[in-house]
């Protein structure tokens, strides 16, 4: 344990991992023999003229661009850092005595955020375990639709019963679906009275607020019921309205109790203004508005941001946050402190990655190490003035956690006394208008950065290149968990979307190779490239995944024979890297198939979303392209759909023009394999191939053997989910036109 001499105990501590002497050793054999594969190919170029030498060139430029790209991820490799919160220190020294906490929940789309996992969301951050009278919880609903609006009327009813009785009975996870799912398989016996009431209590409201979504539009006795449905009379569509805001649970209202008579957390409704001709820039604008909107009702010092899918798992995680903050010792430098992103509807295999493991277990660690991980617009917790736009200066050390700040956005200190709701929702609304950002520093300076698709990591950069710092916490029972895409190409067009902004940012003002240089640690500057360099890694995959397998079917070796000594580079590489990868997944918490689907995914992403993002960036700063929307993750499916994904079959259904681009690689491939065996068998027998091409023929094998799902969508299945056959004949069009021409043509 950390004593300091005065006796003071630190209320974190952060330890280095073991066992990164081994890595390092591992690492440094890596770079000797992809150095050693680069000579190879200098040294055996064809000579000026000579047939061949284009492509030869080709593979030089792929096999640079991997080795730079490999030197990249070695920073979240490097230095892992792991934390460890003290919260009965925090408890001991500061009892009652915490900052206030406005949680934002962003919703967008009642259709694809269904407004009961919303509210199960909004719930289980209410039932933090948090003084109630400093909780404040907001729901930002950029779809300004009265059906979620309804379902947080209900959930701020039951929210009476649902908050005493979790602290009662100290429930765990505090959101009522996944707490009530949990609950049916080990029946608990100690409280069945209550059990049974709190359910169907929660069971009434959902079928009260499914029948209203089911209806689509609000019975006239709901309607009558609160007057906050009267601000719907002047509505005319999600993108043509006026500001809706409702304080739905006022902590200044002496009514405002739960059924034990204790306060409850404020919680308010914020639909901000929406006109056809005004650019409300997704996400970034409805955080910016709520934090406008909060400094006056609220005006917490900290900031919780969750996504409406991602609802708390931990009740303690604000209290875990505050031990990074109010660290009398380091807590100043800390601008944000970010959980991972988890999910709770993953499989144990996880057909398409989405769990992000290797991610959330190393990477982020490593970036730790470093000064702080990217802001993941989830699941983090920011101090409100830095997320303001707040600097940090040197003079600052030392101080504490306190309410003073140099340019923070600070409205109402505190309320004025005897001002009703009604009155603060008046004068807060001016705060969610759109003209309100007019000529000011929003979206540039002050609060979440606009123009980005990923919002988050732009604006969690700057923030890190004000000087602050930011800690990742990665507790073992997961703090927030979420809904993690459940199709193919829900999965490809997040992606396509994560991989397009953080290209952005790297061509930006804000690029972390230039801009942040001397601003942030050399260490993370290089990991935020890694992700910045996503997209770019499309071409190099394509070419190594198309281009070997058609000299193969030609007959024309690329790589060294199976008995000259360079192939012991390449054999080296191949058998170190994907064992350490394997290594490293299953220590993640993966499994060994789980790996294998890993690995598919990640072709698919590089030779589909990256590819497509890759170009949409290049044409639209060339001027040829204007921006594209924010396409929102669904986070329901079709049953039958979902039954597939539980099953781990591949989802091919929705036709999409990434899998034109993905069938045609897995085509050509399987051509090239078959083709070139055909050859062998033909002529002088397999066993030539394997010893003049060995690297060809695995690669092909291999491209082949991991697009075993494509070809079985192709061509074997007959469900709703196969792939379109549209597609199919597209892509064997460009298969087999590609295979022929470089056959017999060139
Ligand atoms: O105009 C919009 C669009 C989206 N959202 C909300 O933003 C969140 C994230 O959208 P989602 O479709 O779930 O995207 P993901 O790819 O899952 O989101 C990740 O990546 C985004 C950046 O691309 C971040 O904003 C998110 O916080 C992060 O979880 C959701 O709560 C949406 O309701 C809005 O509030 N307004
Ligand atoms: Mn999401």
């Amino acid at each position: 344990m950390e004593v300091e001499n005065n006796g003071y105990l630190p209320l974190f501590e952060a330890k280095t991992a073991k066992g990164r002497t081994l890595y390092r050793v591992l690492a440094a054999s890596v770079f000797l023999a992809t150095c050693l594969i680069w000579a190879y190919r200098v040294s055996h170029a064809p000579s000026q003229g000579e047939d061949g030498r284009l492509v030869w060139l080709g593979l030089l430029a792929a096999e640079l661009w991997f080795g730079f790209y490999w030197f990249l991820t070695q920073a979240h490799r490097w230095n892992l850092v792991f934390r460890q919160t003290f919260k009965d220190r925090l408890s001991l020294r500061y009892g009652n005595e915490l900052p206030g906490v406005d949680v934002f929940v962003c919703t967008a789309d009642p259709a694809i955020e269904p407004p009961m996992m919303v509210v199960n969301t909004v719930l289980s951050v209410m039932a933090y375990d948090y003084p109630p009278e400093k909780l404040s919880v907001y729901l930002s609903d950029d779809a300004g639709s009265c059906l979620t609006f309804y379902a947080l009327v209900e959930a701020s009813q039951f929210a009476k019963y649902w908050i005493p009785f979790c602290k009662k009975f100290n429930v765990e996870p505090r959101a009522p679906a996944a707490y009530l799912d949990s609950i049916s398989v080990s029946k608990d016996p100690k409280k069945p009275k209550e059990l049974t009431i709190i359910k169907d209590l929660y069971e009434d409201m959902k079928n009260r607020v499914e029948n209203v979504a089911k209806l689509g539009r609000l019975p006239e006795e709901v309607h009558l019921r609160h007057k906050g449905f009267s601000q719907w009379d002047s509505y005319s569509s999600t993108r043509d309205h006026d500001t809706i805001l409702q304080i739905l649970i006022d902590e200044k209202d002496p009514d405002a109790k739960d059924t034990e008579g204790c306060v409850l957390p404020t919680l308010v409704y914020l639909a901000r203004e929406k006109r056809p001709h005004y650019l409300h820039n997704f996400k970034a604008g409805a955080m910016n508005a709520l934090i406008r909107v909060s400094s006056a009702i609220s005006n917490g010092l900290v900031i919780l941001n969750v996504d409406c899918d991602m609802y708390s798992n931990n009740s303690l995680a604000v209290r875990d946050a505050l031990c990074f903050f109010m660290d009398e010792k380091k807590g100043h430098e800390i601008a944000y402190v970010q959980f991972p992103q988890n999910f709770d509807n993953t499989t144990m295999n996880d057909l398409y990655g989405s769990s992000m493991r290797v991610l959330s277990q190393v990477e982020f660690h490593g970036l730790d190490g470093y000064g702080g991980p990217l802001y993941i617009g989830t699941g983090c917790f920011h101090r409100r003035d830095i997320l303001c736009g707040r600097k940090f200066f040197l003079k600052e050390c030392g101080r504490k956690f306190s309410r003073e700040s140099d340019n923070g956005f600070r409205v109402a200190k505190d309320r004025e006394r005897g001002e009703t709701a009604d009155v603060l929702e008046e004068k807060s609304k001016v705060f969610a208008s759109c003209a309100y950002e007019n000529n000011t520093e929003w979206g540039k300076e002050m609060g979440l950065k606009y123009g980005c698709p990923v919002e988050d990591v732009i604006t969690g950069l700057s923030i890190q290149c004000r000087g602050w710092k930011s800690v990742y916490f990665n507790p073992e029972r997961k703090a927030f968990l979420g809904v993690a895409p459940t199709t193919l190409a829900q999965v490809l067009v997040q992606h396509k979307r994560w991989s397009e902004g953080d290209f952005q940012i790297l061509l930006s003002k804000y690029s972390p190779a230039w801009f942040a240089n001397g601003k942030i640690s050399l260490g993370l500057q290089l990991g935020y490239c890694c992700y910045c360099f996503w997209a770019s890694n499309c071409l190099a995959v394509l070419y190594y995944s198309v281009v070997p397998s058609l000299y193969l079917l030609r007959g024309i070796p690329l790589f060294p024979e199976l008995s000259s000594p360079w192939f012991l580079p390449f054999a080296y590489i191949v058998i170190s890297k994907y064992t350490y990868s394997l290594a490293e997944f299953l220590w993640s918490g993966g499994t060994v198939l789980g790996w294998w689907n890993e690995q598919r995914i990640w072709l698919y992403k590089r030779t589909s979303s990256y590819l497509l993002a890759f170009i949409d960036t290049i044409t639209k700063s060339l001027g040829l392209n204007s921006d594209t929307a924010f396409v929102i993750t669904a986070k329901v499916s079709k049953q039958e759909v979902y039954n597939r994904y539980v099953k781990e079959i591949m989802e091919f259904g929705d036709s999409s023009p990434m899998f034109t681009s993905l069938a045609t690689v897995a085509l050509v491939n399987l051509v090239c394999l078959v083709g070139s065996m055909k050859n062998a068998i033909m002529n002088e027998g397999i066993r030539r191939i394997y010893e003049t091409m060995p690297i060809q023929f695995l690669l092909c094998a291999i491209l082949v053997l991991i697009n075993w799902p494509l070809y079985q969508g192709l061509f074997f299945r007959n469900d709703s989910g196969k792939m379109p056959s549209s597609i199919a004949i597209k892509s064997i069009v460009l298969a087999v036109s590609a295979c022929t021409y470089f056959t017999f043509l060139t």
